[in-house]
Order: structure tokens, then sequence, then C-alpha cells
């Protein structure tokens, strides 16, 4: 589906950018245009992958000036542009409206504009009832995606999303920061021992885009089974595959934060697809109309469950482990750690 395709990625010079950019380079695709707002990025993937095929757009999503010229010519865009850090976005709340709301819709108008085919717009679990302006800016992303998916001819441009939890080891998550307590003997911070994330590797967020981008109709939101752990069980099982013994301390919860997040509320279960590894969560494709309708109250609502990451399948300190170790970075941080250990204990 990607041969002789035109394929732009806005926030491309981000982790999921970088994943999904490896993953089509090779293949029959004709372009792969980066879109971000750092010159500097931009520049060191330039020269790390010297490729004809990939092109870089300088420009900010919300300069609808600066989209719509990235986006002549494209057959796809995956919209990964986004302000994601929940303390950053607590404090600058309108940042959040700017990127992830207002930039979004930019990226839509010229997708409209320009013909693109099909645009997937990455969205997070923290817009599950969201309690933080990150999760609220992301949940208004949303709804403007389906709202302007409704709009369009998805013969002429399919609007779609995903929603997808934490990614494993991202840049600033958990992970790196357990490893380098790990590493200088500091104790290990904890929030709250109780508190779940799904765990999801980059290469399932990928997945997911790509399930999507085969799968989805217009305004759906596609979301990923993934199994979760408590922060307790994570630190644990870092703790172990280090063989390390630093202390726990437990810091209490941060700006912003959940206990648990949520991947589908009550009212998208009920009408969501079950497609196996995958949930597809269908567009209301009523019009303003409603009087048009027969509503009954839905009996469905008062008994359906959430699907959160406390009721998702809880894995335990071997499982997560298990999971840790499919990480390249993971296991190069591990090789190293004793690596030096060694060379430590050898030059004594
Ligand atoms: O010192 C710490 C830091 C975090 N945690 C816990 O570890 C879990 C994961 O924390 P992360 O910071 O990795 O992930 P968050 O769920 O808080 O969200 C993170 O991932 C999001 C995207 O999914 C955004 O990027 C967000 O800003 C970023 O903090 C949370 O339960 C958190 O409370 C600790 O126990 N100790």
């Amino acid at each position: 589906m990607f041969k002789d395709k035109t394929l732009l990625i806005t926030g491309g010079t981000g982790s999921f950018g970088n994943a999904v950019m490896e993953r089509f380079l090779m293949s029959e695709i004709k372009e792969i245009r980066i879109f971000s707002r750092d010159e500097k990025k931009q520049d060191d993937m330039r020269k790390l992958y010297k490729n004809d095929k990939l092109k870089f757009y300088l420009g900010d999503v919300r300069d609808l000036s600066s989209i719509k010229s990235a986006m002549y010519g494209v057959d796809y865009v995956f919209h990964a542009a986004a302000l994601k850090q929940v303390p950053s976005c607590e404090f600058f709340p309108m940042e959040a409206v700017k990127t992830n709301v207002l930039g979004t819709d930019n990226v839509l108008t010229s997708a409209i504009e320009s013909g693109v085919s099909k645009v997937i717009c990455l969205s997070t679990d923290k817009a599950a009832y969201p309690i933080n302006s990150m999760g609220i800016s992301k949940a208004m992303m949303e709804k403007v995606f389906v709202a302007k998916s409704r709009n369009v001819d998805p013969n002429k441009t399919l609007i779609c999303g995903t929603r997808y939890g934490n990614v494993m080891a991202s840049r600033g998550s958990v992970i790196p920061l357990f490893i380098e307590q790990i590493k200088s003997g500091q104790p290990i911070t904890i929030t709250n021992t109780d508190m779940t994330r799904f765990l999801m590797s980059l290469n399932e967020a990928v997945e997911l885009v790509v399930f999507a981008f085969t799968n989805a109709k217009a305004g759906d939101i596609m979301v990923q089974k993934s199994p979760s752990c408590t922060v307790e069980v994570l630190a644990k099982a870092l703790k172990e595959l280090f063989n390390a013994d630093n202390d726990i301390k437990i810091i209490g919860t941060r700006h912003g934060e959940k206990l648990y997040e949520t991947l589908l509320t009550k009212e998208e279960y009920i009408v969501a697809e079950d497609m196996g590894g995958f949930f597809r969560v269908p567009a209301d494709t009523r019009d303003l109309n409603y009087d048009k309708y027969f509503v009954e109250g839905n009996v469905k609502l008062s008994e359906e469950l959430e699907y959160n990451s406390h009721n998702t399948e809880i894995l335990n300190i071997d499982e997560v482990k298990k999971k840790l170790m499919t990480l390249e970075y993971v296991r190069n941080e591990v090789k190293s750690f004793y690596g030096s250990r060694e060379a430590a204990a050898t030059a004594e």
C-alpha cells in the first residue's frame, strides 16, 4: 500500500517518528517527509540516515501555512506532533490547546485541501476520562478529528485515530529514570506502589498505527489491548534485572496523575468492536437532529466495565522482566552495567 506513496509524519523527529521511518524506509515507499520544529534533531536524523527518500520540513503545526507547504503531493499523514508532558501542560494549558487541538485542526484542514487520502491522528490513554491539561487537550483533539471525519468524503480523505498507553522507556519516562537511579546507587523513587500503567513498546505503537491504517473506517479510534503492571512491580523487576539492592522511596503522586489509566471508557466499551488484539471504537455517525432517532436509555451502560490498566492483564515481576528484556535499550543497559561492574572488580 505504501508503494510509490508519500508519507508525512508530523512530530517526525520524535521516538515514534523515528520508529515509523525505520520501518518504512526500506520499503517501496517513494518519500517520507519529516515535519517538525527542531532543526537540530532534523539535522541529526539527516546525517544518520543519509537517504534520499527522507525529506525534512521545518515548521510548526500551530502555523497553518507551514503545514500547508509540507502537505503538497502527500498521500498519507501520521499525525504525531504533540505536547505530551503532563507536568508542563499543567502549567501551560493554553500551549497544549495550541499544539494539540488547534494544531490538529490545521493538519486536517491542510490534508483535506491537499487531497491526502488517509490521516491517522495519534492519541493517548490520558485522553479517556481526562483529568490533566495534556489529557484534556488530547481528548479535544479526538473530538476535532472525529467531527472533521464526518464532514469529508472518506473516499477522498479518510480521517481516523489511535489511542495508546505509555510507551515503555520513551524519553523522560519512568523506566530510564529507574535505571539511572539503580546505576547511580540512588533510592528508587516510587509515587504510589499501587499505581498501574499499560506497558506498550514503541514497535507495538507502530503496529497499532499500521493496523489502523489498514482497518480503520472514518472517525474510528483504534486501541491495542495491552497488559499493565504496578510501578512497584516495575521497580522490583528492574532491580532484579540489574541485581541491585537500591532502597525504595515513596514520593507520592505527582501533579495531574491518575491511579490507573483508561484505554476505553465505559461508553466506548459498549460500542467497541473486539478485533482480537485490538478494539475499534466507531464514530457516532448521527447528525445533529437527534429527534429523528429513537433513543432508549442504554441498559448496558450501567452494567459494562471500562477497559483500564487496573482490569487488563496485570503482569507479575517475572513477566515484566521478560517484557523489559524485549527492549534493545534495556538489554544494552543491563549488558553495559554488568560490563562496568566486572571492569571495576578487575581494577580492584
Ligand atoms: O519517579 C517516578 C516517576 C514516575 N513514577 C510512576 O511511573 C509511572 C509511569 O510514569 P511516567 O512518567 O513514565 O509516565 P506517565 O504515565 O506519568 O506519563 C508519561 O507518559 C506520557 C505519555 O504516555 C506523557 O509523556 C507524560 O508526560 C509522561 O509523564 C507512573 O505511575 C508514575 O507515577 C514513579 O513511580 N516514580
